[in-house]
């Protein structure tokens, strides 16, 4: 059985910052879900479409990490019809052994409701705008709005809303530097048999 680590939080909390640092300890293949979402919201045209047809090259542009290309993408992930065309996807990433994380909204609840280990990443608003605004070169107070109002609407949708599973360790990492935030992973990870 491959040892699957699911890793949901809102943006900017640093989930793919310690999806990655686990995988690269556990020797497991890391999978950004968000970058499927950004991707099929920067491909313009139907959103359905576009996620039915997302080949490995619409994963390549150098454009999914703006804050734009997250709008985007928070838009077409309400759309029922998106998640569906990329759960498959996921799931099979997920059954890789010897072992995968996964980041992104829904993983511990949809996608891999039987994740070995599930962690849910948060910080303060104020904390992960600073963040990413400094991750971006971008203004403090306009990435604060952008990561709001795209909470909001992740949190409110009707499908597969972002939400701690009921058995995930909430991991709060305002206060945490990196290293210690991906500490606290590890040994989560290895106590829960990785
Ligand atoms: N504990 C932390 N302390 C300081 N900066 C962090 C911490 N965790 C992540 N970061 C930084 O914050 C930004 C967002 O982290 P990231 O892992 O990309 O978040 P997410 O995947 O949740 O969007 C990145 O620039 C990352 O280097
Ligand atoms: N599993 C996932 C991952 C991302 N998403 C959507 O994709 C958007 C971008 O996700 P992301 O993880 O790249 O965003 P950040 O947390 O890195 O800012 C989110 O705001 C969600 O709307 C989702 O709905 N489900």
């Amino acid at each position: 059985m491959p040892f699957t680590i699911a890793i949901d939080g809102p943006a900017a909390s640093g989930k793919g910052t310690i999806a990655r640092a686990l995988a690269q300890h556990f020797g497991f293949a890391h999978l950004d879900t968000g970058l499927l979402y950004r991707a099929v919201g920067a491909k313009g045209g139907d959103p359905v479409a576009a996620a039915r047809g997302l080949a490995p090259g619409d994963l390549a542009r150098d454009d999914l990490r703006s804050a734009a290309a997250g709008q985007a993408a928070s838009r077409v992930a309400a759309i029922p019809e998106v998640r569906a065309a990329l759960v498959d996807f996921q799931r099979r990433f997920a059954g890789g052994e010897p072992g995968a994380v996964l980041d992104g909204r829904d993983i511990g609840t949809v996608i891999c409701p039987e994740a070995r280990l599930k962690l849910y990443v948060t910080a303060s608003d104020q904390i992960r705008a600073r963040r990413r605004a400094l991750e971006l070169g971008a203004d403090e107070a306009e990435m604060l709005r952008e990561l709001r109002e795209r909470d909001a609407r992740d949190a409110a949708r009707d499908v597969a809303p972002m939400r701690p599973a009921e058995d995930a360790l909430l991991l709060d990492t305002s206060e945490m530097t990196i290293d210690e935030a991906v500490a606290r992973a590890i040994d989560a990870a290895r106590r829960a048999g990785a």
